[in-house]
């Protein structure tokens, strides 16, 4: 197995703990990390997130915090209690938002246990320019955004980012190498770009230097998955130091 599958996140973006299964079944022994977002949570609870930790997969908790710092804090409490690997909140709340939520995870986290890597979602990778511009009205390119951000963001003591792979170079550049950078938006060749904006294949992101990529309907929707999981797999293996 090379050690790149761990550095695959594979999003359970499922209406239930049933299908989810399903998928489950043939990610078994390939060591790569689940990322449960906020469709399967809702449908499934902390008990699925459970029952995956026990079968021994890392997690990603993908539920995107985004209120008051007090909230923020009680909300990463709960969540450290459930032995996940990492998880996010949304820069757009703020510095004191994003301390208060290290500080529940820290308070939440079992004596003697990791706490779990909190990462700072920049800008989504199906937002551009022209949604932030006149839309969310706020001024200049995705990357000078995605940058004010992810610097943001790790003033507030967190241990990385969501961004577009497009962006690595350039966070890496402000906060440096060791600052994690997790990014979706990966479309393999040939596949539907659906929602995503700022895309890139598996390989290329991984040469733009993510540390993590996350995967979603490239696997979970392809005509046969083990086989898009496998293909994914051997494509990246070129970058395992
Ligand atoms: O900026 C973001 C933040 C999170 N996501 C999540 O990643 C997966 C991507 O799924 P695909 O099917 O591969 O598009 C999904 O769960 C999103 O909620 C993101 O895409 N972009």
């Amino acid at each position: 197995m090379s050690e790149m599958n761990g550095r695959i996140m594979v999003a359970l973006d499922f209406p239930g703990a049933v299908e989810a299964d399903r998928c489950v079944g043939i990610l078994e022994g390939t060591g790569v990390y689940v990322k449960i977002g906020m469709q399967l949570y809702y449908a499934a609870g902390p008990d699925y997130v459970r029952q995956l930790k026990e079968k021994g997969y890392s997690i990603f908790l993908d539920l995107k915090v985004h209120d008051i710092p007090n909230t923020a804090r009680g909300a990463m409490q709960s969540i450290a209690g459930l032995g996940i690997d990492m998880v996010n909140v949304h820069a757009a709340g703020g510095r004191k938002m994003m301390e208060a939520a290290r500080e529940g995870l820290e308070k939440g986290t079992p004596a003697g246990g990791k706490r779990p890597l909190l990462i700072g979602v920049t800008q989504l990778t199906s937002t551009t320019r022209e949604m932030m511009n006149d839309e969310l009205g706020i001024e200049g390119s995705v990357e000078e955004c995605v940058v004010r951000y992810a610097r943001l963001v790790q003033q507030a003591g967190l241990d990385g980012v969501v961004a577009s792979p497009k962006e690595v170079p350039l966070i890496k550049e402000a906060c440096g190498a060791s600052f994690l950078t997790v990014t979706p938006g990966i479309r393999p060749k040939g596949t539907d770009t659906g929602d995503q904006h700022r895309i890139t294949t598996p390989e290329e992101a991984f040469k733009l230097g993510s540390d993590f990529i996350v995967i979603g309907r490239a696997i979970t929707q392809a005509a046969n998955p083990k086989q898009a999981l496998h293909d994914i797999l051997e494509g990246v293996k070129q970058y395992a130091n």
